[in-house]
C-alpha cells in the first residue's frame, strides 16, 4: 500500500519512523522558507468574516492597556501634589481615580474576551469543516501516501493552536507592542536620561528574538509532525488491537510508541530550553536596566534634579511594561507554533482535489467532443470498455513496469464478466479505475461510449457501484451503512440480494449500530452488507471485488442465486478467485502480466488456457470442474 509518507514532513533532525521523500515534503520545505508572517497571512480568508470584531477587540485591548499607563501619571500627581502638600482629601481623590482606572482597565479586558470568544470558535469550526470537505475530495492516491495520524493531528491539535493564536498572541503582540512604545515615550518625556537607560537592552532583546524565531520554528515543526506520527501509531494500535493481541505484539508495539513519544519529549524539551533562553534574556536585561534607572533616579532625586513624583511615575511605568515585555517570548513561541500549524493545514488544503467535481465545464466540453451529449437523450448502451488502458500507481517509480499494460476489454451491456488472475496481477487495480479511484495513466475507459475522464464524478458514481474486497462499514446503523443516500424503499430488496436477513435478528434490526469498521459483525456478515450497499442504488454498472470470499458454501449459493437475478440486467465486472464466483458471469477474462491474455467462457478457458486451468485447479471445486 502506502510506500512513502509525509510523516514528520518538516522534521529535519528528528525524522519520523518513515522519513519522507514525497511531494508533500518538498512543499513543506518551500513553505518553511516563507516567513511566519506570510504563512499566517494565509489565514485571512477565514478571519475576514470576523475581522470587525477582531479589530474592535484589539482596539479595546489597546485602550485598556494604555489606561494602565495613565495610573503612573496619577501616582506622580499624587506624590508631587496632595502627598507633598499633606492634603488628605487630594489623596482620597487620587485613590478614587486609581480605582476607576483599574476598574475601566479590567472591564475593557473582559469586554475584549467577550468580543473574540464566539467568532474565533466559528473560524476554527469553518477551517475544520473545509479541511474535512477537502479530504473527502482528495484522490485515493493522496490518502495512500498520507498517514491518517498526520491528517488527524492537523484537524485537531493544529486547528486548536490556530484558535489560540487568533485569540491571544495575534492581539497581544499588537497590544503589547503599542503599550511598549507608548510607555517608552512616557518614560522619555518624564526623564530623557532615565528613559535611555531603560532602552539600552532593546537591541540585544531584538537580536535574541530574531535568532529565537528561526530556531523555534524548526523545533515546533518537528514536534507537531511527531504528534502526527504518534497519533498514527495510536490509531493503528487501536484498529489493529486484534492482530496485536493475537500475535502477542504489544511489547514491540509499546516499544515503537515509547521511541516515538521519547523523540517528541526530546523535541518538547528543546522547545522549552529555547523558550527558557529567550525568557532569560527578555526578563533579565530589562530588569537590570530598571535597577540601574532606580539607582540613577534616586541619586538625581537626592541631588534635587528630579522630583520624587517623577521618579515614582517613571518606575511605575517601567514596572507596568514588565508584563508586555516578559510575555513577548511566549507570544512569539505561540505565534511560531501557529505559523507551523498554518503551514501544515495548507499542505493538505493545497493538495489538488480530484478533478471532475469542480471541473464540470471541462467535463461537458469533453463529452461534447465525444459527440455524446449527456443530458439530452441517453447514449446508446455499449457497455463498459477499457481501451488501451495503461496504469502505474502515482507514487511508483517512473521506470517501473506498469501494473496494467495496454488493457483492452469490452463488457457488453447487461453482460457479467469475471476477472481472474494470480494474486497481485492487478485485478483490484483494474476495478478501482472504473469509479475513478485512480485515473488511468494512458488509454481510456468508457461507459456506454462516454469517456469516464470527462464525466462529472457524481454522475459516474451514480452509474457505477462497487463492493470492495475489504468491506468497510462505518460507525452508523445497518440501514445507514447500506443506504448511504439511496432511497429507503430499496433497503429490503438489497438486503435480500445480499442474503443479509441476519440483520433483522440484531438487537435493533436495521437500526442496530455497528461498531467502528463494523467490528461487531463477522467477516461474512460485513461482506453481505457491503454487497447490499453495492446493489441498493440499482446501478447500471456493478463492480464486485471478490464479493463472496468470506461466505460459507450455503450462504454463497444463496447469494449467488439472488445475485444472478440482479446481474441479469446490470453490466458487471466481478473479480473472482473461485469457480463458483466465476460461474456467476457470462464470460471470463484472464489478467496476466498486466495484460488481458484470454477472454472466453469458463469452460473454454478451462480447457484451452493452461494458466487459467491452473488458477482454477488450485481450488478443489475448480479441480472437479476441470476434470469434468
Ligand atoms: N496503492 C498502491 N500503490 C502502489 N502499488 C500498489 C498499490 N496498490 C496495489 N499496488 C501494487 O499493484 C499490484 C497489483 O495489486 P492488486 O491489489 O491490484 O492485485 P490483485 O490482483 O487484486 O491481488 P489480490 O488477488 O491479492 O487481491 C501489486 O503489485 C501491488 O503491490
Amino acid at each position: 500500500m502506502a510506500t512513502t509518507t509525509p510523516s514528520s514532513a518538516g522534521a529535519e533532525d528528528q525524522a519520523g519512523p518513515e522519513a519522507s521523500t514525497d511531494a508533500a515534503d518538498g512543499k513543506s520545505g518551500a513553505a518553511r522558507e516563507r516567513s511566519t508572517v506570510r504563512t499566517l497571512l494565509r489565514l485571512w480568508p477565514y478571519v475576514r468574516p470576523v475581522r470587525v470584531r477582531l479589530f474592535a477587540a484589539a482596539f479595546v485591548a489597546i485602550v485598556a492597556s494604555c489606561i494602565g499607563l495613565v495610573i503612573p501619571l496619577v501616582l506622580k500627581w499624587m506624590v508631587d501634589g496632595p502627598i507633598a502638600g499633606r492634603d488628605p482629601a487630594g489623596v482620597w481623590l487620587g485613590a478614587l481615580y486609581l480605582l476607576l482606572l483599574g476598574l475601566a482597565e479590567a472591564l475593557l479586558f473582559g469586554f475584549r474576551r467577550w468580543l473574540v470568544a464566539r467568532p474565533l470558535s466559528h473560524v476554527e469550526a469553518e477551517m475544520r469543516a473545509d479541511l474535512y470537505r477537502h479530504l473527502q475530495r482528495l484522490p485515493v492516491a493522496f490518502h495512500d501516501r498520507w498517514p491518517s495520524g498526520q491528517l488527524l493531528s492537523r484537524a485537531t491539535t493544529d486547528l486548536m493552536l490556530l484558535r489560540m493564536f487568533l485569540a491571544f498572541p495575534l492581539t497581544f503582540l499588537l497590544v503589547n507592542g503599542v503599550t511598549i512604545v507608548v510607555g517608552v515615550v512616557i518614560m522619555l518625556v518624564q526623564d530623557r536620561a532615565l528613559g535611555l537607560v531603560v532602552l539600552v537592552p532593546a537591541v540585544p532583546v531584538l537580536v535574541t528574538c530574531v535568532v529565537f524565531e528561526k530556531k523555534y520554528a524548526q523545533a515546533s515543526r518537528a514536534a507537531q509532525d511527531q504528534v502526527g506520527d504518534l497519533t498514527t501509531v495510536v490509531e493503528e494500535s487501536v484498529l489493529g488491537i486484534r492482530v496485536i493481541k493475537g500475535f502477542g505484539r504489544h511489547r514491540s508495539q509499546a516499544r515503537v510508541f515509547r521511541e516515538l513519544s521519547g523523540r517528541l519529549r526530546g523535541m518538547e524539551l528543546r522547545k522549552a530550553r529555547l523558550l527558557a533562553t529567550i525568557l532569560g534574556v527578555i526578563v533579565t536585561l530589562p530588569e537590570v536596566a530598571i535597577g540601574a534607572a532606580l539607582v540613577l533616579g534616586c541619586v538625581r532625586v537626592a541631588d534635587g534634579q528630579l522630583s520624587a513624583g517623577t521618579l515614582v511615575a517613571f518606575l511605575s511605568t517601567a514596572l507596568a511594561l514588565r508584563w508586555p515585555v516578559d510575555s513577548i517570548g511566549f507570544l512569539l513561541a505561540m505565534s511560531q507554533e501557529a505559523g507551523t500549524a498554518t503551514e501544515r493545514y495548507f499542505e493538505v488544503m493545497d493538495a489538488r482535489p480530484e478533478p471532475g467535481v469542480t471541473e464540470a465545464p471541462r467535463a461537458q466540453a469533453s463529452s461534447k467532443a465525444l459527440g455524446t451529449p449527456r443530458r439530452t437523450g441517453a447514449p446508446a448502451p455499449s457497455g463498459l470498455r477499457f481501451e488501451n488502458v495503461t496504469f502505474r500507481y502515482p507514487d511508483a517509480p517512473p521506470d517501473s513496469p506498469p501494473v496494467l499494460d495496454r488493457v483492452d476489454l469490452h463488457i457488453r451491456p447487461g453482460e457479467s464478466l469475471a476477472l481472474v488472475g494470480a494474486t497481485g496481477s492487478g485485478k483490484t487495480t483494474l476495478t478501482a479505475l472504473v469509479p475513478r479511484l485512480y485515473d488511468v495513466t494512458s488509454g481510456r475507459i468508457t461507459l456506454d461510449g462516454v469517456d469516464i475522464a470527462g464525466m462529472p464524478r457524481e454522475e459516474l458514481r451514480s452509474k457505477v457501484a462497487v463492493a470492495f474486497e475489504d468491506p468497510t462499514l462505518f460507525s452508523a446503523t445497518v440501514k445507514e451503512n447500506v443506504l448511504m443516500g439511496a432511497p429507503q424503499e430499496e433497503l429490503e430488496r438489497a438486503l435480500g440480494v445480499a442474503q443479509a436477513g441476519f440483520v433483522y435478528g440484531l438487537p435493533d434490526g436495521v437500526d442496530t449500530q455497528v461498531g467502528e469498521q463494523g467490528l461487531s459483525l463477522s467477516g461474512g456478515q460485513r461482506q453481505r452488507l457491503a454487497l447490499a450497499r453495492a446493489v441498493v442504488g440499482r446501478p447500471d454498472f456493478l463492480v464486485l471485488d471478490d464479493p463472496l470470499s468470506a461466505l460459507d458454501v450455503h450462504t454463497e449459493a444463496a447469494v449467488e442465486a439472488a445475485l444472478r437475478r440482479v446481474l441479469a440486467d446490470t453490466t458487471a465486472l466481478i473479480v473472482a478467485h473461485r469457480p463458483s464466483t466465476v460461474l456467476l458471469a457470462d464470460r471470463v477474462a484472464l489478467l496476466s502480466g498486466g495484460r488481458i491474455t484470454a477472454v472466453g467462457t469458463h469452460h473454454e478457458l478451462l480447457h484451452g488456457n493452461p494458466e487459467y486451468a491452473h488458477l482454477m485447479a488450485a481450488d478443489p471445486a475448480g479441480e472437479r470442474e476441470a476434470q469434468r
